[in-house]
């Protein structure tokens, strides 16, 4: 009896033993998991949804974003709606999202006027990470932005730089909207290349000046702040009539482009038949001509149009707005300091002279331009927050848990002006560049990022670069430039889909060159 009354206690005892320690495993791993399992970055919580809108829709949402940054950290959420959206600004954690976990970050989160513009997401910019985005991209990389596919046009654009700069030399004296020229300098050029040989005719002035003013639109609507984007629950009601005007932009572009292919078309049949060789081809007919899938025989031309025509549209919207908007600040940041200004006018008197106009052969020499417009991204990058990223998995950086579907954006414009990584960096000084050859806009030193970096960074590099500095190159050496009487330079931005100048730059030119026959 006695002995069965001791082995049930010693039963009982190892029974509690091991559950003590099986409860002692469990809360143990339980705490583990806690500390192990990252949590969300620090952050806004519960605040009324009027706090969130007012910085959103105050249109300073980089600055916004970098005041807050001073508060929770180079990391930190803020909720809108029900949408997560990070924001990071520091050099580690925007390389951990670029770099090391590029895959997991290379998806894009388009907004609903972005959704209706790019053929259904048939574009570059905003595709999903995936097969058909690395086909597309590759093909625009290397046949399009090529040193040579760029050198073959080079023409087209110069014909377009030289009309501009008789233009301005025919009212030469009066003041001119320099943010405005160059935008249609841009969109014009960058028509000319894309279809340069199919746009001739009697009709080519009147349909681009209409294309002109419908991209111009566009580009509006995608920088505006859409409530729908934030509370898709409202999105049909379509408050800001956002999605109905970025649709009815897309139809006339759609037309617009429909019309264009369709010439291309024909114009190329015709040469055909009429057995004339070769001609020089312009972006547009590259493409027709490439075996985008490599399944041609499967495809219907609808469809194949149908990703030429998104391509066009990246080109279009990517090219334009951005590189104007650079022209802008760059020539206020030389009106603004005299000092450097000289220097570059006395860089482009010895490498080009005052009997020559400025050639792309040119570029490579001018390096002090060059560090102009470095330095000038730096402090006014025209897209400050990128172009948000989208984990397609939950991720982890710098320790924190950023979920699946949040919006990632990496705001390079706190990081391009902050002290701990810039001497003096509200100073304007372009010889940084020149002490420290080591930036360049490959996305590879993370202190500058204008470009953006990784597998997303921007596909036209090339073509900016060249556009940008031939176009600055071409109105600085042919003018000098000086601000009307009576008014000041001005430097407030105002963000949208580019960040621009509040208040256009408005200049006069002088012409400068040896002789009047150069303008033409
Ligand atoms: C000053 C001029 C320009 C600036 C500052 C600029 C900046 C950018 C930035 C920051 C991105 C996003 C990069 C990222 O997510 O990391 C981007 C993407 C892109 N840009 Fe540009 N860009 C410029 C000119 C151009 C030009 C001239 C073109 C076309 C010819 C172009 C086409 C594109 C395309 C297609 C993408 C999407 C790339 C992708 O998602 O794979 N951009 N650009």
């Amino acid at each position: 009896m006695e002995n069965n009354a001791s082995n049930g206690a010693s039963a009982l005892a190892v029974l509690l033993t091991v559950l003590s320690l099986v409860f002692g495993f469990l809360a143990a791993l339980r705490r583990w998991r806690n500390t192990a399992d990252p949590v969300l970055p620090p952050g806004l919580r519960g605040l009324p949804l009027v706090g969130y809108l007012i910085p959103f829709l105050r249109q300073h949402l980089h600055r916004e974003f970098a005041k807050l940054a001073e508060i929770y950290g180079p990391i930190y959420k803020l909720w809108l709606g029900n949408k997560l959206w990070v924001v990071i600004s520091s050099p580690s954690l925007a390389k951990e999202i670029s770099r090391d976990q590029d895959v997991v970050f290379a998806n894009r989160d388009a907004t609903i006027a972005a959704s209706a513009v790019t053929f259904g997401g048939k574009d570059i910019a905003f595709a999903d990470y995936g097969p058909y985005w690395r086909k597309m991209r590759k093909i625009f990389v290397r046949e399009m932005m090529s040193s040579s596919s760029l050198d073959a046009c080079y023409s087209l654009r110069k014909e377009e730089v030289k009309k501009c700069i008789n233009n301005l030399h025919s009212n030469a004296g009066s003041p001119v909207d320099l943010g405005q020229l160059s935008l249609f300098l841009l969109i014009n050029s960058i028509m000319a290349m894309l279809w340069g040989h199919t746009g001739e005719g009697d009709k080519r002035e009147s349909l681009n000046l209409e294309f002109q003013q419908t991209v111009a639109e566009m580009m509006v609507l995608l920088g505006k702040a859409n409530i729908s984007d934030i509370f898709p629950a409202l999105a049909r009601f379509d408050a800001q009539g956002v999605e109905r005007k970025a649709k009815s932009c897309h139809r006339r572009i759609d037309s617009f482009l429909d019309s264009i292919i369709d010439r291309a078309i024909e114009g190329a049949a015709i040469e055909k038949q009429a057995g004339h060789g070769e001609r020089k081809k312009d972006i547009l007919q590259l493409f027709l001509d490439l075996d985008i899938d490599g399944d041609e025989d499967n495809r219907t031309s609808t469809t194949k149009n149908r990703e030429i025509k998104a391509i066009l549209t990246d080109i279009l919207v990517g090219g334009t707005d951005t590189t104007s908007t650079m022209v802008e600040w760059v020539m206020s940041e030389l009106l603004q300091h005299k000092a450097v200004s000289e220097k570059v006018m006395e860089e482009l008197t010895e490498v080009v002279g005052m009997n020559n106009m400025v050639e792309e052969h040119d570029l490579p020499k001018l390096t002090y331009l060059d560090a102009v417009i470095k330095e000038t991204f730096r402090l006014h990058p025209p897209l400050p927050l990128l172009v948000p990223r989208c984990p397609s998995q939950s991720a982890t950086i710098g320790g924190y848990k950023i979920p699946k579907g949040s919006k990632v954006f990496i705001n390079i414009w706190a990081i391009q002006r902050d002290p701990q990584l810039w001497e003096n960096p509200l100073q304007f000084k372009p010889e940084r560049y020149l002490e420290n050859p080591g930036f360049d806009f490959s996305g590879n030193n993370f202190i500058f990022l204008p470009f953006g970096s990784g597998r997303r960074i921007c596909a036209g590099v090339p073509l900016a670069e060249r556009m940008l500095k031939y176009v600055l190159a071409a109105l600085l050496h042919s003018f000098d430039w000086e601000l009307p009487e009576g008014t000041e330079l001005e430097f407030s931005d105002k963000f949208g889909i580019v960040v621009k100048k509040v208040k256009p730059l408005v200049a006069i030119p002088r012409p400068k060159l040896s002789k009047p026959e150069l303008y033409q």
